[in-house]
């Protein structure tokens, strides 16, 4: 991808022609193949930008660089520096996935001026305790999880509470249960373990059955993301759900059904059934992010339970009296408090993280001392 420069005389050429045709009335259908639903819609339509701009949806963004769609092109175009300061303040910045007004200025270049606010949001959290937000405007997440080796209770756990906290439905994907083994069993372990609210399907990734058991997930207007281990299936599923194997391979272009042609992004793919499915390198490397209070909201059976323990401050371990441990599996109560854990840790400022590793020095030598006290003290 590359951003248009002044002087590019065969791309102005070519963008005064997109700019007059971009600039045309506000068309539902359109953004709605896109992922933009009502309440977006209506929020946009009441905002004064709407007079003077155009809603797209950002389906790419490299550094500076921005790919925005409106539902039958995609353009490049980036974010007006006055923007891009204000969300940096805010501790935020663009995403794919994001809603954005944009605006045709007279050197030929599409400028994003605002942003609309995302309905949900998936970040990761920096080296450098910084959020980077990864993609907004997720309806629902499939958490992709092979019935091979894959399978780990635990870690589809920690998705999912990760998911939830974003406001993500996450709904529980086990492929390959064409070649798994115990697949039964292992169902019934998931749902032993996940709360019932959660759906759960197990499915041969590769078989367009696949699409009649998720359709629920993938009407018009739904975006999803696919989230899961490397090899756990998640491009066979978007391919299944795309159709993509049915199209020739390297053609950008296909029917939208309506005569009309829309142009596929790279990190959006369009689904047979209307959903569109983001995918971009940062989600594929995901390292989930959330804080402490809406995590202890997925996990609420502790906490309810919690309220019941003699110690307020219980926990869990050894305390007498407590009412979580003789309910809930070890290994859930474990990973909550890994969880936890970790959750606590990404919150901090890097000076908050040194502070605590300045005291944990501390600690750890005072501890070195008293053993080797008590040591001089047996001799
Ligand atoms: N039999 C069977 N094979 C599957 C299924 N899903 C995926 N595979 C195979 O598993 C391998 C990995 O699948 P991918 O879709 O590439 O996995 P991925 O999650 O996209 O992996 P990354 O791109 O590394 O993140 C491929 O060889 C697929 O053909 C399934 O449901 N059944
Ligand atoms: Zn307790």
């Amino acid at each position: 991808m590359r951003c248009l420069r002044h002087g590019d005389a065969d791309a102005r050429v070519g963008h005064v022609i997109w700019i007059e045709r971009i600039m045309h009335a506000f068309d539902f259908d359109a953004l709605h193949r896109l992922g933009l639903n009502q309440t977006l819609a209506a929020q946009w339509l009441s905002s004064p930008a709407a007079d003077h701009s155009q809603l797209m949806r950002i389906t790419e963004l490299q550094r500076d660089c921005l790919q925005l769609h409106d539902g039958r092109d995609e353009y490049p175009a980036r974010a007006l520096p006055a923007l891009q300061a204000s969300l940096h303040e805010a501790g935020s910045g663009l995403a794919v996935g994001d809603w954005v007004a944009v605006e045709a200025h007279a050197h030929d270049e599409l400028w994003v001026a605002e942003r609309l606010a995302p309905s949900t949001h998936l970040a990761r959290r920096a080296n450098d305790g910084r959020r980077q937000p990864l993609a907004s405007n997720i309806d629902t997440a499939l958490l992709v999880m092979g019935l091979d080796h894959d399978f780990n209770l635990r870690r589809m756990e920690r998705y999912l509470a990760l998911v939830q906290a974003a406001g993500v439905m996450g709904v529980v994907v086990l492929t390959k249960a064409d070649i798994g083994q115990d697949v039964e069993a292992r169902m019934a372990e998931l749902h032993r373990r996940l709360p019932r609210s959660v759906p759960a399907y197990a499915l041969n990734g590769l078989d367009e059955a696949a699409r009649a058991d998720l359709a629920p997930w993938l009407g018009l207007g739904q975006t999803l993301v696919l989230l899961g281990s490397s090899g756990a299936g998640k491009s066979t599923l978007t391919n299944t759900l795309s159709g993509s194997a049915l199209q020739s391979t390297g053609g950008v272009r296909r029917g939208d059904g309506r005569g009309r042609h829309t142009t596929t992004a790279r990190s959006l793919h369009f689904c047979l059934d209307g959903a569109c499915i983001i995918d971009t390198p940062g989600l594929r490397t995901w390292r989930p992010d959330a804080d402490a209070d809406s995590l202890a909201a997925t996990f609420e059976d502790i906490e309810a339970l919690a309220r019941h323990c003699h110690f307020r401050d219980c926990q869990h371990e050894d305390e007498p009296g407590c009412a979580v441990r003789e309910v809930v599996p070890a290994d859930r109560l474990l990973n909550y408090h890994k969880l936890l854990r970790e959750v606590r840790r990404s919150q901090q400022t890097p000076l908050e993280r040194k502070a605590q590793q300045a005291k944990w020095k501390v600690i750890g030598k005072a501890g070195k001392q008293r053993s080797q006290d008590k040591r001089r003290g047996e001799r």
